[in-house]
């Protein structure tokens, strides 16, 4: 009975969470066409790692998934991707291990502040081998990819959103202009089983 009158007093008063602060004001689009890339650094006050992206992201979108990064307060991380020749640990290599090596996606964290740098693919049989999954908001540079859609929604509840917030969270992020999606957007999702259907059926 106490689940039902909550529920109904959380559809007339939807809360607003902190979907990430990159997007918590509306979506920026001040991506500049020739972007270039720029830096991104840890939170680190001392000895920061610095990871050099000499690329424009593409796919960027927010993620509710439990592995990727989040910031402080953020309910979802902002994450793209970048070819991984264009990712270099420019300082203090040293600092960064691996959250999960059997993980399909090896994330490159600060063991200091806990931020994830890169997240890299080893498997070259994986769809998305030889992109670098980034942060951008750990640089100061303007201009890169802004985020498009939101993946992994259904996850966020894993990392303890209760389930009566979701329809709520949903609309939030249509306001936003980032379609939620329970895994990733269609054309990934397609790019995916693209790749699967043509591992399995090789031309030669
Ligand atoms: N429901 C799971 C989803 C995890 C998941 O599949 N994350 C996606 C989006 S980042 C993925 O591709 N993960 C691969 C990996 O983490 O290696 C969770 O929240 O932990
Ligand atoms: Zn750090
Ligand atoms: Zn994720």
């Amino acid at each position: 009975m106490w689940k039902v009158i909550k529920d109904a007093i959380a559809k007339v008063f939807p809360m607003t969470i902190s979907i990430h602060p990159a997007v918590d004001k509306g979506v920026r689009t001040n991506e500049v066409a020739g972007f270039s890339g720029g830096s991104l650094t840890c939170n680190c006050n001392n000895d920061p790692v610095v990871v050099s992206v000499s690329a424009q992201t593409a796919h960027n979108h927010v993620c509710g998934c439990s592995k990727c990064w989040k910031p402080e307060g953020a309910t979802f991380s902002q994450v793209a991707v970048v070819p991984k020749d264009h990712v270099s640990v420019e300082q203090n290599a040293d600092k960064l291990s691996i959250i999960d090596e059997s993980a399909a996606i090896q994330r490159h964290a600060c063991r200091d502040c806990g931020v994830h740098m890169y997240g890299r693919i080893e498997d070259t049989n994986h769809p998305f081998y030889g992109l670098d999954f980034v942060h951008t908001e750990l640089s100061s540079e303007e201009g890169w990819s802004a985020p498009e859609f939101a993946a992994f929604v259904s996850s966020i509840i894993e990392s303890g959103t209760p389930p009566n917030q979701m329809e709520a969270i949903r609309d939030q992020l249509k306001t936003l202009g980032l379609e939620p999606y329970d895994c990733l957007s269609p054309p990934l999702m397609d790019a995916i089983a693209t790749h699967i259907h043509n591992q399995r059926n090789p031309t030669n």
